[in-house]
């Protein structure tokens, strides 16, 4: 399954002030490859992941398309009504690995109970057991309540539920939040998995060693636009926009030095190129936001010095 986005642009309405989650946002993701979608805090990954799953409230406004290719004719999310969406998409086209499979999973029911409901609403093909099967979980630990799973079950679980519909699409938000390094290697590997049996899969991360270990492609996304696209590799030995550079740069296993200064406010972002203020190549031609151009934004990109 193919997802093709093109434009996509999320707004939202609050009192006295438009915030700009997502603008012109324009990426593919294909079958048996991983995208991961890297980038600080509050840039607007999350509410791109939720415009593809019709999840967003109602002061959103949303324009673009997203389409999704599934045999005949293509589907396009964004203009998708909300049952099409409940009914054919969510679990069946596009399954979501959520943040933080413990606090997902309802505290009053066994993992077996919520793996069967989910096995039952999508008409699964396989069984509670297959699927726990399929995630190295034994029958005894679907007997188990989710305070009872450590966060290693707990994910493995969460995927047993995402797999349930055989969706040809996986979006994962996160999905190592809290889990200590050996058990996000683990999550990565099991991925990658999924991926190399043809789904496609959009990872959403601020973790760029679970990306490189993972991914096929990186996209990096700043205050709402993304500004870099391209193989994992070269994003991350030879990156092109100088926001990248300082994000690999940051990596404590890399030289550790933050970038400086914050993100701008999205509802106050500069006309120009939202970087510039923070950026040590800054020019006049900044002042204006630069094209996506062969997969980078930025008008002084080239190779950026490593410090
Ligand atoms: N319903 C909403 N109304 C107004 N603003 C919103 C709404 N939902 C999200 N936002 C804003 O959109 C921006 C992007 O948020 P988003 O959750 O996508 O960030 P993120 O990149 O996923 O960050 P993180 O890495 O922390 O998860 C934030 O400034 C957030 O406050
Ligand atoms: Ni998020």
């Amino acid at each position: 399954m193919k997802l093709d986005v093109s434009g996509l642009s999320v707004r939202f309405r609050v009192p006295g002030a438009v915030v700009r989650a997502v603008t012109e946002a324009s990426f593919q993701v294909r079958p048996g490859r991983c995208l991961a979608l890297v980038g600080e805090s509050g840039c607007g990954k999350s509410v791109l992941a939720h415009a593809l799953l019709g999840l967003l409230p109602a002061n959103a406004t949303i324009t673009g398309s997203a389409r999704l290719h599934a045999g005949d004719e293509p589907l396009d999310l964004l203009s998708a009504t909300p049952a099409v969406l409940a009914k054919r998409v969510r679990g069946r086209m596009i399954g979501l690995i959520p943040q933080s499979p413990a606090t997902h999973l309802t505290p009053v029911r066994t993992a077996r109970a919520q793996l069967a409901e989910a096995c039952g609403e999508l008409g699964s093909r396989h069984t509670p057991d297959e699927l726990a099967e399929r995630f190295g979980l034994r029958a005894g630990d679907l007997d188990r309540y989710p305070h009872e799973l450590s966060g290693g079950m707990a994910q493995r679980v969460a995927n047993a539920i995402a797999l349930a519909g055989d969706p040809g699409l996986l979006l994962a938000d996160e999905p190592t939040t809290g889990l200590d390094r050996p058990l996000v290697e683990r999550a990565m590997d099991v991925l990658r998995e999924l991926c190399d049996e043809g789904r496609a899969v959009l990872l959403i991360t601020h973790d760029l060693r679970a990306a490189e270990r993972v991914a096929d492609d990186i996209a990096v996304m700043y205050a709402s636009r993304l500004v870099e696209t391209g193989p994992a590799g070269q994003i991350l030995e030879r990156p092109r926009h100088p926001y990248t550079a300082g994000l690999v740069d940051a990596q404590p296993d890399r030289a550790f030095v933050p970038i400086p200064g914050l993100p701008p406010e999205l509802t106050a972002l500069p006309d120009g190129c939202a970087f510039a203020p923070r950026c040590p190549r800054a020019a006049d031609a900044c002042r204006t936001v630069p094209a996506m151009e062969d997969g980078v934004a930025c008008w002084r990109a080239g190779h950026v010095a490593r410090a």
